[in-house]
């Protein structure tokens, strides 16, 4: 058995769910399918869940009108009329979502969540209605229903442990079920949303409580690249990656997969397949156990905007027990997670998401690190990027870092800092964030 994910880009037009569903009627296998809202049809086109996003701030920002309701409800109707499907459709997710403001608009994240997780759900009645309408058996099974049962903060969704053993039933239903991706429900009851780009996750979580004999996710590319195909023209294809090398090119930038998709895969040991809608003959490609490392020692390079470092001095840290604990404490009090943290002798730094330290609490955390710390001096550094470097075959590889810092040299790029992770599977250079493209292009350069 299949758990096929189609994402939004597969799922922008009535032609795209023409294509998802000749791909599904090709491989009997592929029996659990779980569907993205509508992407963009074109370049400057709106996502669906960006709609419903403007849809909710302008209820809670008290300047709903009909308007933003209706852009939403065109893009059901275009997708609705041309693959002649029951019109009566239209109008149960127009009274649904109607449904939805009138019971929350008291509510700010609640309504966020509910409408946000409404572009999918109502996608996979669509679809379920269109694979119906082509003969097949075919079913919308609400997340609910599906067992997925998720954490309580709006947004940020976590499955709970228990929730695998009512998803493994699913295994034993008749016919092809279309699961809506991107969310579940808390205990309380709550509509509760994964990150953005979470239908990925759903689907991983399906495919590992199915026990799935493999998890295909249905993009707009032949296959992952060895580097952001937006940035290099004809980047190497990538045939086969392990789940360690996705999980840190997915964190650091290679949004074709999303990086919290891959650990409940990996806890069943369900191989991944990232496949072209578009080009479905292509063989993609396959996220892995454990791959052979032939000739390239690298995989991939990614990178990722928007960091931001906090620098700390002080004259014999070393020394002074406690003191790393000390500063990731204010940080946990703060709720600031953090993502490195390189430190030198007399000094550290801890490098977060610029984001985290918006909306005043920069100056009330660097004021308590003065004070609780007594630091000899502490500063922000602001619009870092990060570029990391990936690959299984690096750990065995002589002169990864000296070939990686001599393109940078060359690309007149001024290195911030380097980090190394233990399992020497990647490798981070922080640089300034308007240097980020060149650095990524000149390593991809000097490795393929
Ligand atoms: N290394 C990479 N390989 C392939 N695609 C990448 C890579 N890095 C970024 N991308 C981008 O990811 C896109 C697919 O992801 P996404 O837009 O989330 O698709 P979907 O709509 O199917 O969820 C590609 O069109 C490409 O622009
Ligand atoms: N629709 C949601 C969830 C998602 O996974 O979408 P996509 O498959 O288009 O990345 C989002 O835009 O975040």
């Amino acid at each position: 058995m299949k758990v096929v994910k189609f994402g939004g880009s597969s799922l922008a037009s009535a032609q795209q769910f023409q294509k998802v569903g000749k791909i599904i009627t090709d491989d009997s296998d592929r029996r659990i399918v779980i569907v993205s809202a509508p992407g963009k049809r074109y370049d400057d086109d709106i996502k669906m869940t960006d709609l419903l996003i403007s849809l909710a701030k302008s209820v809670t920002e008290e300047t709903y009108n009909p308007r933003s309701l209706q852009l939403v409800m065109d893009r059901y109707e275009e997708i609705i009329s041309e693959l002649n499907l029951d019109k009566s459709l239209v109008e149960t997710i127009r009274d649904g979502l109607i449904d939805l403001i009138e019971e929350y608009q008291q509510d700010e994240d609640r309504l966020m969540d509910a409408l946000k997780a409404s572009g999918e759900n109502n996608n996979a009645k669509v679809m379920a209605a269109y694979l119906s309408s082509l003969g097949m058996e075919a079913s919308y099974v609400s997340p609910k229903e599906a067992g997925m049962v998720v954490t309580n903060e709006p947004g940020n969704a976590r499955i709970l442990p228990e929730a695998y053993e009512k998803i493994a039933s699913l295994r034993d239903r008749e016919g092809i079920l279309v699961i809506p991706g991107f969310f579940g429900y808390s205990k309380q009851g709550h509509i509760v949303t994964f990150p953005r780009g979470g239908s990925d996750i759903t689907g991983s979580i399906i495919a590992a409580g199915v026990e799935a004999d493999e998890y295909e996710n249905f993009t707009d590319v032949d296959s992952i690249y060895s580097v952001n195909p937006n940035l290099v023209n004809n980047p190497r294809e990538i045939k086969e990656l392990t789940y360690r090398e996705m999980r840190e090119l997915a964190y650091s930038g290679f949004s074709v997969f999303h990086d919290e998709a891959l650990q409940p895969v990996v806890s069943k040991g369900v191989p991944v397949c990232v496949k072209n809608t578009n080009h479905p003959e292509a063989p993609g490609t396959r996220i892995v156990g454990s791959r052979t490392v032939n000739g390239y020692p690298v995989v991939g390079i990614a990178s990722d905007k928007g960091f931001c470092s906090i620098n700390i001095t002080k004259y014999l840290m070393n020394r002074e027990v406690g003191f790393g604990r000390h500063l990731l404490e204010i940080l946990e009090d703060e709720h600031i997670s953090y993502e490195h943290t390189p430190s030198g002798i007399d000094n550290m730094s801890v490098i977060v998401r610029e984001n985290q330290l918006e909306n005043g609490n920069e100056e009330k955390i660097l004021q308590r690190i003065r004070n609780e710390l007594l630091v000899d001096d502490v500063q922000v550094e602001k619009d870092l990027a990060m570029v990391m470097v990936v690959g299984e075959g690096m750990a065995k590889t002589v002169g990864i870092a000296s070939k990686a810092t001599t393109a940078l040299m060359e690309a007149g790029i001024n290195i911030k800092m380097i980090n190394q992770g233990s399992s020497e599977v990647s490798m981070m250079f922080g640089v300034d964030a308007d240097q980020v493209d060149q650095a990524v292009t000149s390593l991809y350069h000097a490795f393929f």
